[in-house]
């Protein structure tokens, strides 16, 4: 019986240079979190829809110049609005970005915004790789919830990635991965975070620090600061595990 093995690369949410027509395209979600310039303009040619979750349009509209803002218009900008500058929200409706209010207390932003990519795919018929840009630091209840989402949607949109400043990290279910690793865009650094789960098995080739059906908990070992040794590393995981590498900028 032969395994199946599922493939992995970055190269299409975070290249350098246009983006050939055989790459999957993206959804993006901007979060209420720091958000540098050169990240921004990195991702946002590679997506198609963008949106952003509430404050995250604060974050969008500061990280660019007053030139640059108007090439940089996101579809929609949705949720409880408690945190988008009265400013923010009159430069983005005045570009008729769409501006959607929605106060269910039971679901984030982060939520409303995944709840509105799925309506929008289902109108054009398309599956999109989806980028979160943000939501790993500041507010660790906030944090936690952003590693909860990714863990839960690793069925139902499994390439699910989220970049940072310094990370670009997804959910790797259980079973077996190959990652295509890029130097010129990728750092050393790597880790193999067991969030989410009791405890899993891991094998791996390609890293610096090799596990060999290494049984990794919260409560035991966690492979932080790894070391990327190859250009392609290989994982085996016997339950969901968090995978996260540096990013070079
Ligand atoms: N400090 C933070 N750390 C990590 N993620 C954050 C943080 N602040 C906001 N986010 C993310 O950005 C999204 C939008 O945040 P915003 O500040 O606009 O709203 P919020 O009222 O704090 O969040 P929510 O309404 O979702 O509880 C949140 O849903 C969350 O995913
Ligand atoms: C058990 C439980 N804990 C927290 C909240 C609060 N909450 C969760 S998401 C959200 C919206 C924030 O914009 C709010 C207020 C809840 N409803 N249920």
């Amino acid at each position: 019986m032969s395994t199946t093995i599922t493939e992995w690369s970055v190269d299409h949410i975070i290249s350098k240079s246009a983006s050939s027509s055989s790459t999957p395209r993206c959804a993006l979600i901007i979060l209420n979190t720091p958000l540098p310039n050169f990240l921004l303009k990195r991702v946002w040619p590679n997506c198609d829809w963008r949106a952003c979750a509430d404050g995250g349009a604060n974050r969008l509209f500061d990280a660019l110049t007053e030139e640059e803002r108007s090439a940089f218009i996101p579809d929609l900008i949705k949720g409880d609005l408690d945190s988008i500058r009265p400013d923010v929200q009159s430069f983005y409706a005045s570009q008729d970005v769409r501006i959607t209010k929605d106060p269910d207390l039971y679901a984030s932003d982060l939520m409303k915004c995944i709840r509105a990519l799925k309506e929008h795919e289902q109108r054009v018929g398309n599956e999109y790789n989806l980028v979160i840009l943000g939501g790993l630091s500041g507010r660790l209840d906030q944090t936690i919830h952003t590693l909860s989402q990714l863990h839960k949607l690793r069925h139902e949109r499994p390439r699910t990635f989220v970049v940072t400043e310094d990370n670009v990290a997804w959910v790797l279910d259980s079973g077996e991965h190959r990652i295509k690793v890029d130097r010129t865009l990728l750092g050393i650094t790597c880790g193999l975070l067991p969030v989410g789960v009791g405890s899993t098995v891991l094998t791996t080739k390609g890293l610096k620090w090799n596990l060999n059906e290494t049984e990794s908990s919260f409560d035991g070992m966690v492979s932080s600061s790894n070391w990327l040794d190859a250009d392609e590393i290989w994982i085996k995981t016997t339950e969901p595990i968090w995978w996260s590498v540096e990013l070079r900028k």
